[in-house]
């Protein structure tokens, strides 16, 4: 396992191109027109400005300056493509000043350039995009969302959902998961799924394993740190180990022994596919797809590690199916659920889902969030002293975190500033108006959380780390969709609640365990393709 290095890369193609702006923000504005793509019909969208609920309207007649507010697709502003080319130049290397790993950057400069929203046209083998930086705007179009919202999708593995692997996934209906699915498929297996994993008890009831696995963390960091007490240079790769193992617990009912050695078991089968995926997906997705005319290598190793994370996947499933059946009042689990409620396919297919977007979404989160806490001995020491108050020395039990109001706030805050999902998609299903424009069916929209959670238009003094902000609400002002980290409405993250678990867990026992400091240069973030600290994270641990 020392060998195998988990450079986990996020999968969910939840965004990565980050966007641009449009101009007016016309988020107070009482009235937009939207035109249905489908129908032809105009129905007006009512805004109330003080709560941003939106109602529509169910005549279909527009005053007429009202639809002459709304300008066509052609006016939105944003970089012109050039012939052939489109946009994708501008992402060339040394040639295009777009750079996919610092598209922070970018879309920090498209907003400043353009405004609020910004087309992005011509990018090769993509739809057009809209990039929008107005949180009244994501909001309208959030609340606005259909039964089944379509996320944007990474090809890849839709592909390999779809088509190569047609027969399993594509058997029944309701069973090909919900990442890279839309429409009805997506909205039966997820209405069977959101029941058990996001019940109120379902991730609470793991509180005792995952505290058992931030303890191995903490012992393994004791041994690891070098002399001057700092973490490794592959520290992040220890959290994605971390990450792996947390997840195994939560979504195979298994510990897999990931922050051990296992040479040549299932269990390093298993972190070595994972690891082969995140490798190549992010090659696959972000660079030209020639594996769409023919099974590249890299093609092949993926292919290779999601059949091998399906079918360990899988045996743990039979394994708790037997489990269930023997003993059917034995100690529950999400697994067990599953197969309970919705058939061991279903639980299967939910599993892998989880393994391909819950790892690295989770071990940046966490890896980043412990870079700014070794960076603020004060807020260190305030966390300490909350943990330590509500803890009295006992283990962390179910519930404590509601009391750790603190904690919370300040991983809120991590996840303002460095969001490691900088933006989220939506792929529209009709014609819709957004900052007064009328925006065609099948644009991608993207909504910028990482320039909106760093803007003072949303956020007081944004530059600033103050976790207070989420605690003094009369004092500090927020836009409640301006920083939304799990996504938002029908589609949001389905494993929000075993991540906070995860996170809260293992940041109490960092904060318990070890004065946290960091002595060298600073670290810049990158879209890598989870938003992350650049570079060897190394810190050092003081024992407490
Ligand atoms: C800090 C950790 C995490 C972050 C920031 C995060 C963020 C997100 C975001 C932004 C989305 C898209 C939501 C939307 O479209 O509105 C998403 C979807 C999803 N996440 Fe997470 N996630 C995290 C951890 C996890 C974990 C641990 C799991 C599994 C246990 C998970 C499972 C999923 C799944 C299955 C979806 C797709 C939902 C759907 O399309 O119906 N996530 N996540």
């Amino acid at each position: 396992m020392a060998s195998s290095r988990v450079t986990m890369r996020h999968s969910l193609n939840i965004v990565r191109w980050p966007l641009r702006v449009c101009k007016r923000r016309l988020a107070s504005q009482q009235r937009a027109v939207a035109t249905d793509g489908e129908t032809g019909k105009i129905s007006h969208l009512q805004i109330c400005p003080a709560k941003g609920h939106r109602a529509r309207s169910t005549q279909a007649v527009a005053p007429l300056e009202s639809i002459a507010s709304v300008k066509p697709w052609e006016e939105v502003p944003g970089p012109r493509p050039l012939p052939l080319l489109g946009n994708t130049w501008r992402f060339i290397p040394y040639i295009g000043g777009y750079s996919v790993e610092h598209v922070d950057k970018v879309c920090l400069s498209l907003r400043q350039e353009y405004g609020d929203c910004v087309k992005m046209e011509g990018l090769l083998g993509r739809p057009d995009m809209l990039f929008v930086f107005d949180a009244s705007e994501v909001e309208r179009v959030f609340r606005g969302e259909d039964s089944a919202p379509h996320r944007p999708s990474m090809p890849s593995l839709n592909y390999y959902k779809h088509t190569l692997r047609k027969d399993f996934f594509g058997a029944e209906k309701d069973c090909a998961g919900v990442i890279a699915v839309h429409g009805d498929s997506w909205s039966a297996f997820r209405t069977k799924v959101s029941r058990v994993a996001l019940s109120a008890g379902a991730a609470a009831q793991y509180t005792d394993q995952v505290g058992e696995v931030a303890d191995a963390f903490v012992k393994r960091l004791r041994k690891i740190r070098n002399e001057r007490k700092e973490t490794p240079d592959d520290f992040l790769n220890e959290v994605h180990k971390w990450s792996l193992e947390s997840l195994g617990l939560i979504a195979l009912d298994t510990r897999l022994g990931c922050l051990e050695q296992h040479e040549g078991s299932e269990t390093q089968q298993l972190i070595d596919a994972v690891n082969t995926f995140f490798l190549c997906v992010g090659e696959l997705e972000l660079k030209a797809p020639w594996w769409r005319l023919y099974p590249t290598a890299m093609f092949k190793r993926y292919v290779a590690a999601l059949d091998t994370i399906l079918s360990v996947t899988q045996s743990h499933v039979s394994r708790a199916l037997k489990e269930c059946q023997a003993n059917p009042n034995g100690s529950k689990s999400l697994l067990q659920d599953l197969v309970s409620a919705a058939g061991p396919r279903v639980a299967a297919v939910a599993a892998l889902d989880m393994f391909l977007v819950g790892i690295d979404t989770t071990s940046n989160a966490v890896a980043s969030t412990l870079y700014q806490l070794s960076l603020r001995p004060d807020v260190q020491e305030k966390l300490y002293k909350e943990i330590s108050g509500v803890l009295q020395g006992r283990p962390i039990r179910p519930g404590d975190v509601n009391k750790m109001p603190y904690l919370k706030a300040c991983i809120k805050e991590v996840l303002r500033m460095y969001p490691v999902v900088i933006g989220n998609g939506r792929q529209l299903s009709k014609d819709t108006v957004i900052c007064g424009y009328n925006i065609p069916k099948g644009t991608q929209v993207i909504f910028q959380h990482y320039v909106m959670g760093n803007s003072d238009d949303y956020f007081t003094n944004a530059s600033q780390f103050c976790p207070e902000r989420w605690l003094q609400r009369s004092i500090y002002k927020h836009h409640p969709f301006a920083s939304l980290p799990f996504g938002f409405g029908k589609r949001m993250c389905l494993g929000r609640r075993f991540a906070e678990l995860e996170i809260n867990i293992i940041i109490c026992k960092m904060v318990q365990s070890f004065q946290m400091e960091y002595h060298h240069e600073p670290l810049e973030y990158h879209v890598h393709p989870m938003y992350t600290p650049n570079g060897p994270i190394r810190l050092k641990l003081i024992d407490r």
